[in-house]
């Protein structure tokens, strides 16, 4: 096929990025040496060819880093860079064409939306979370997902730390009193934060680097979790969530958002809490119940708290979008005292979108190129040695199928007449994953190796690589 221009337009700077330089030139120093250690362990150049990589289609949303456009340009891929993220409908109509979606947190990947993406080979989550994604069917129609497991999470960590101080302080609020004039020296209800205790719900990558900041500061920190975890520094895991309600002072979210967590923190939480106490929720909007909440700092039962994060987030940013047709309770809760709103930013800061665009577009390229799953969420995770140029012939088969008993012997006739260099196959819940090498393949065979495969009975998708 002949090789089509790029369809993207150039990003402007991040949305959520200040326009200013770097506080310091140690910032940009650490940014450049960052790239360059990159860029020497990038894999040598790909000898395996899945078709002209200009074939392949990618749609980049909600503004994910210039690094990610940078490197699956370099691909040779056609890109499609939007900085929001779509209305449904447009979703629907752009995701038909394209093999591989790069998302953030707001754009939700729904059964609905995923059964028009006929050609959708790979999704990547340019964020921590995937629950704007229906991984079980995404997996069901052999999509893979990648995330970014931990790039953003000292940048969710820092920023609770502030909000410790901040709340313990009542500087927020002083702050916006100031910006409106009002000169407001109180020290009543204002406290050092050293000695008091930190209650961490989520012991998991940002719940444990919040707990190791949070003891440089002199806060002691006590963690619940549904899984036994190490404790970091002098952190101490208590059994029940009560317990840790109880005896904290300052009660931080870091659990995903799941049926289990929905509302994990309403009335009766707040009840058990301390009173006077602080709630942080950088997790999820389902996390906590947010009437609960107003009810808790009306009546003085919390003394404040820090949202980050809603269960309605606007789709782009811009006045007037943080309003009640949204949430039904956002103005009681703007008028709260003492309660920090930011818009989902815990993750955005120049350092953790940079690691995160590396990370996922390497990712989607090893999936696109080489077939290999390692990282994924929701797919049997496989990967094979690349093969070279002494591999003449050979080709690659990936196939994914639903896990059932015979597959494999029905595979291995389809196969017989080559020889397999290597072969590997895993299986997750009802989906298995299969990556083979195989010898004395001529365009003929090919078309007939891809023609029984795709005619077995428990195929969910066959590519080759050639
Ligand atoms: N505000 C923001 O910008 C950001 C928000 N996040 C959110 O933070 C969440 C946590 O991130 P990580 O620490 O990286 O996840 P993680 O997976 O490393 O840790 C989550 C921890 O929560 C625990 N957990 C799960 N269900 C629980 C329950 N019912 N009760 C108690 N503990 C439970 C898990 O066992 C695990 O240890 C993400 O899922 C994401 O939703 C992540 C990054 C940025
Ligand atoms: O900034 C983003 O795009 C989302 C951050 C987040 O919530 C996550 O990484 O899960």
């Amino acid at each position: 096929m002949p090789a089509q221009s790029v369809a993207a337009t150039a990003p402007a700077a991040d949305e959520n990025a200040l326009s200013m330089s770097p506080p310091s030139s140690g910032f940009s120093l650490m940014q450049q040496n960052f790239t360059r250690a990159r860029s020497h362990s990038r894999p040598p150049p790909r000898s395996l060819k899945p078709f002209a990589t200009e074939d392949i289609k990618i749609l980049l949303l909600e503004n994910v880093n210039q690094s990610a456009l940078d490197n699956l340009r370099e691909q040779g891929y056609q890109v499609e860079f939007h900085k929001k993220s779509l209305p449904e409908e447009e979703l629907i109509e752009k995701i038909k064409h394209v093999h591989a979606i790069g998302i953030r947190s707001k754009t939700k990947l729904t059964r609905k939306v995923l059964e028009h993406a006929e050609n959708l080979i790979v999704i990547g989550c340019f964020c921590i979370g995937t629950n704007q994604v229906d991984l079980d069917y995404a997996a069901e129609r052999g999509i893979s997902v990648f995330n970014s497991p931990y790039a953003n999470s000292r940048s969710v960590a820092e920023l609770v730390i502030a909000e410790i101080i901040f709340l313990a302080r009542q500087a927020g609020d002083r702050s916006m009193e100031l910006h409106r004039g009002t000169w407001n020296k109180v020290s009543n209800e204002c406290w050092e934060i050293r000695g008091k205790t930190l209650g961490i719900i989520g012991y998991g990558h940002i719940g444990s680097q919040l707990s190791v900041l949070a003891e440089a500061m002199g806060l002691r920190v006590l963690y619940y979790d549904i899984i036994p975890i190490m404790p970091l520094g002098s952190a101490k895991q208590l059994s029940s969530l009560e317990e840790l309600l109880h005896n904290s002072d300052f009660v931080s979210l870091h659990v995903p958002a799941s049926p289990e967590t929905t509302n994990m923190i309403s009335s009766a939480e707040f009840a058990a809490m301390r009173r006077g106490s602080f709630l942080i929720n950088l997790s999820r909007g389902t996390v906590v119940d947010i009437p609960a909440f107003i009810a808790a700092s009306k009546s003085g039962k919390i003394a404040g708290g820090a949202i980050d994060v809603y269960p309605a987030e606007p789709h782009s940013n811009g006045d007037n979008k943080f309003v009640d047709s949204l949430n039904s309770w956002t103005s009681d809760l703007t008028s709260l005292r003492n309660v920090i709103l930011t818009p989902h930013i815990g993750g955005s800061t120049e350092e953790a979108q940079y690691n995160i665009g590396v990370e996922v577009s390497e990712s989607l390229i090893r999936y696109i190129n080489e077939g290999n799953s390692t990282g994924a969420v929701n797919f049997p995770e496989v990967s094979l040695r690349n093969l070279t140029e002494a591999d003449k012939n050979h080709v690659r088969v990936l196939f994914a199928h639903q896990n059932v008993p015979g597959v494999l012997r029905q595979v291995n006739e389809i196969f017989k007449d080559h020889n397999i260099k290597s072969q590997f196959s895993d299986s997750r819940g009802e989906i298995a994953y299969l990556v083979a090498d195989i010898s004395d393949c001529t365009p003929d065979s090919l078309k007939d190796l891809y023609k029984h495969l795709e005619a077995l009975p428990f195929k969910i998708r066959t590519r080759l690589l050639y």
